[in-house]
């Protein structure tokens, strides 16, 4: 479970005051996956950030109870000097899992052939986002964090597999995305949530929360 409890975040521009969440309260429950619709630059990447613990709040609290990954497209754990195999063992190392398994599927998903023994620092950016995909997938996680804004990879055999995985991992366990689009949510959640003046608004369903944010779009 991840729960916000009266979270305030704004960001200072040096003109005005950027307000992403005025005291907000919300719960994401675990099997309740939940989309989160909200125009580019209202705060999509600021609040997947505040779940997944790398940003902290302004006011309020963020607690968390269950295994939360890291952003998917996040590198910020990965060392760019070193290997992907050495990455992989380390992350391995840090999550308690065996680090010859984490390598090898990694390996696999990620396709990069030789690349998977340069330093990470010699990637290009597709292969970069599709190494820590792999990274995500090879971890279990009771909720997985999606930006959509993240990096994608246009490898289709690799989207081909690591659709398949995502989708199965995604039958026992719970999803939070965020896009700028109803289409990218409707495949993977059971409620969704519109981001507006500072709340978020949670619904039933998508169609709910599709007719709050066209009506703010025509507004
Ligand atoms: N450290 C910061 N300092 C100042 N402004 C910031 C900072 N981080 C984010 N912002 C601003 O806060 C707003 C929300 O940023 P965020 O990246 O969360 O939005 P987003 O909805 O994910 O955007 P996009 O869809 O374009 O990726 C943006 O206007 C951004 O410029």
């Amino acid at each position: 479970m991840i729960e916000f409890e009266g979270v305030s975040k704004s960001f200072w521009t040096g003109k005005q005051r950027k307000i992403i969440l005025d005291q907000a309260s919300f719960r994401v429950d675990l099997g309740q996956s939940l989309g989160i619709l909200a125009p580019n630059g209202a705060g999509k990447t600021t609040i997947i950030n505040m779940m997944a613990g790398l940003e902290k709040p302004d006011e309020g609290r963020v607690s968390r109870t269950s295994r939360i990954s890291f952003p998917l497209g996040f590198m910020g754990g990965v060392v760019n000097k070193h290997t992907a195999t050495e990455n992989s063992r380390y992350v391995a190392r840090l999550y308690g899992l065996d680090p010859d398994y984490v390598e090898s599927f990694c390996r696999w998903l990620c396709g990069i052939e030789e690349y998977f023994d340069m330093p990470v620092g010699t990637y290009s950016q597709g292969m970069r986002a599709r190494f820590s995909f792999a990274l995500m997938l090879a971890l279990e996680f009771d909720i997985y964090l999606i930006d959509e804004g993240m990096p994608a990879t246009t490898d289709v055999e690799f989207n081909r597999k690591a659709g398949r995985i995502l989708r199965e991992r995604l039958q026992n366990a719970t999803v939070v995305i965020v896009s700028h689009q109803a289409q990218t949510l409707e495949k993977f959640c059971q409620q969704a949530a519109v981001l507006r003046n500072g709340q978020l608004y949670i619904f039933d369903t998508l169609e709910e929360a599709k007719q709050l944010y066209d009506y703010q779009a025509k507004g």
